[in-house]
């Protein structure tokens, strides 16, 4: 299965030139992993090793390399052509809408939702109806828009990174819109769930134009990551 592929490359004098697979770093990575091998990807050993300060490494097939970049790069890595392929959630692709983002393949894994959650007792998703505007923390400022949006409401979005699940304890917003599995990490902080926004799986994701210019090479690989999906 992890023979060089065939690159007949007819790119925009891209023929035989390199393609970048971006992958997140974090938790989806060791989920990718077993696909990759399945895929018949073998990164560089030290792709695997969290202290490699390494970035970009070669994998077995000459004509690939893959990146290790945060999940919200990804997209962004692969939106401007600086890497072809890319795996990233569908959480993310929904935030930023990229165009030039074509995400043909589920891929199954980092299954979550995104949500709405408040504190216990609040005035849930019907209560939240009779508002005009509502304080949001959110790493996804544009979903928690939208969502507000569609329901007439104005969604004054706390632009956070991380630890979300705060922002209500502390003031800084009422409600949040993060990712949810367990449901854990709400319920250690005084939060409840009021309304499921999307549920998400990891995609991979392609450029575009990289699509149109080197569909042999790149449809090769999606054949490839077909096939491993097919075999897990
Ligand atoms: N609790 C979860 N369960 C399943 N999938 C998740 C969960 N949290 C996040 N994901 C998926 O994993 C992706 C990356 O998660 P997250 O943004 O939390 O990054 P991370 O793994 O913490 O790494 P980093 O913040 O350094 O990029 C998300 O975009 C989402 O698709
Ligand atoms: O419902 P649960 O199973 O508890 O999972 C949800 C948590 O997982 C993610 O955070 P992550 O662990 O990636 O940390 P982060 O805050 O750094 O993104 C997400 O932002 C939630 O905090």
């Amino acid at each position: 299965m992890d023979q060089p592929i065939n690159h007949k490359t007819t790119a925009s004098g891209a023929e035989g030139a390199q393609l970048v697979l971006a992958l997140p770093k974090g938790r989806i990575l060791k989920e990718v992993s077993p696909l990759l091998a399945r895929a018949g990807i073998r990164p560089a050993a030290d792709f695997h090793d969290e202290t490699s300060r390494r970035l970009r490494f070669e994998t077995n097939d000459p004509d690939l390399d893959v990146i290790r970049v945060r999940s919200f790069d990804v997209a962004t890595f692969v939106a401007f052509g600086a890497a072809q392929i890319g795996i990233c959630g569908a959480d993310v692709l929904m935030e930023f809408d990229y165009p030039e983002i074509y995400a043909p393949l589920d891929l199954g894994i980092g299954a979550c939702r995104v949500s709405v959650a408040e504190p216990v007792g609040g005035a849930g998703a019907q209560g939240m109806a009779r508002q005009s505007r509502v304080a949001v923390a959110s790493k996804y400022p544009n979903i928690a828009r939208r969502h507000f949006a569609a329901k007439g409401i104005q969604a004054e979005v706390v632009h956070l990174n991380g630890a979300m699940e705060l922002a209500p304890s502390l003031g800084l917003s009422r409600l949040i819109v993060d990712l949810v599995q367990t449901g854990s990490t709400l319920k250690a902080n005084g939060l409840v769930e009021t309304d499921v926004i999307a549920q998400v799986t990891s995609r991979l994701i392609v450029n575009r134009t990289a699509l149109k210019t080197r569909p042999e090479a790149i449809g090769e690989w999606l054949s490839r990551f077909r096939a491993a999906l097919a075999s897990a």
